[in-house]
């Protein structure tokens, strides 16, 4: 594998790991990460570390929303401005009541190598590192919750955070020259975005653990077979184009009854089984004798082959 190190990081890194190489920062750090901030903090120094940008587009008619990683100079690497426009982007479409289904996809050749390596190598500081870590695993979390139907296209690398941004959405497609890499251990550290935890639940514990200690290449055809992504998209399609008609299997009913079924699954996956119950109940009642229920009615539907 390419682990990529380039030798102007290599000279920024070198002080900076031996001077961190006495001081045990793991204990403090593992104790508080799994605790999501509050809400209104931003954590304005990420802001410092620029380039790239989060670009969003939403559609009202046809409820879609195209969500692009552009920073193609560095692969679509994650840069702190980046971290703070995605958690602004999600903010919105949790208020975009005319959403149906989001696809998040990179610019160009890759998806998302993780974070922007030379922004990670001058906050080796546990506090900068554990706030990071804080803001991503919120605003990730969120996007999994979003009551639209996600699929993260991924036409490129997928590696380290980039892995585990593409387990914050309900599916994953990918094209023949896409892969998938959870490097976090190579690296020296652990998956702190969130996707350990989902990698987990979407494979089952042995298999999430061969992949999060191994880092080892996940090829479209795998992921398929294990159940980590749905479809490999055809060579020569537009990815988004393609993905879009994929999507629509999912999409073609109205947007109430799209946002409910996906409200139903976040809660089947994340509350107790009693809250979830409630929940499932509440939706069941938010949709019952609407306009598509009334209209499937009216048409006497059938379900045969
Ligand atoms: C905190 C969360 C955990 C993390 O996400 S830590 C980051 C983990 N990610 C990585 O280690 C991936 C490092 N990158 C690579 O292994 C390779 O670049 C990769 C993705 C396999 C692609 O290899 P190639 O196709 O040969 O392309 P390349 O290496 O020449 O890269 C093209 C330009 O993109 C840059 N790039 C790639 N990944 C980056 C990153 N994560 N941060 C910042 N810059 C990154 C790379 O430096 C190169 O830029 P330049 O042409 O040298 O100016």
């Amino acid at each position: 594998m390419a682990l990529f190190c380039s030798s102007v990081i290599k000279r920024a890194l070198v002080p900076k790991l031996t001077r961190k190489l006495g001081e045990c920062h793991l204990h403090t750090c593992a104790s508080t990460c799994a605790a999501a901030p509050p809400d209104n903090v931003r954590y304005s120094w990420l802001s410092a570390a620029g380039g790239g940008a989060v670009d969003l587009t939403k559609d009202d008619a046809s409820g879609l929303a195209v969500l692009t990683l552009n920073n193609p100079e560095r692969l679509n690497a994650v840069t702190g401005h980046m971290m703070l426009q995605l958690g602004d982007i999600v903010n919105d479409l949790k208020e975009w009541k005319n959403g149906k289904a989001l696809i998040v996809r990179g610019k160009g050749r890759s998806f998302c190598p993780g974070a922007d390596l030379n922004m990670v190598y001058n906050m080796l500081d546990s506090k900068q590192g554990r706030e990071m870590c804080s803001f991503m695993h919120r605003t990730l979390t969120e996007l999994h919750r979003l009551p639209l139907i996600s699929v993260a296209a991924i036409d490129g690398p997928a590696i380290g955070g980039g892995a585990e941004l593409c387990t914050a959405t309900d599916f994953r497609v990918m094209t023949e020259r896409a892969d998938i890499k959870f490097v976090q251990a190579l690296l020296g550290i652990v998956p702190g975005w969130g996707g350990g935890t989902r990698l987990t639940r979407l494979v089952g514990r042995t298999r999430a653990l061969d992949l999060l200690s191994s880092g080892r290449t996940i090829r479209p055809e795998e992921a398929v077979e294990i159940g980590l992504a749905s479809w490999i998209i055809p060579t020569g399609r537009d990815v988004v184009e393609a993905t879009t008609e994929w999507l629509q299997r999912y999409t073609r009913g109205r947007t109430e009854v799209v946002r409910a079924v996906k409200n139903v699954v976040v809660a089947g996956t994340e509350l107790p089984v009693e809250e979830a119950l409630a929940k499932e109940a509440e939706q069941f009642v938010n949709v019952w004798g609407g306009p598509a229920h009334v209209e499937a009615i009216l048409k006497s539907m059938k379900h045969k082959k």
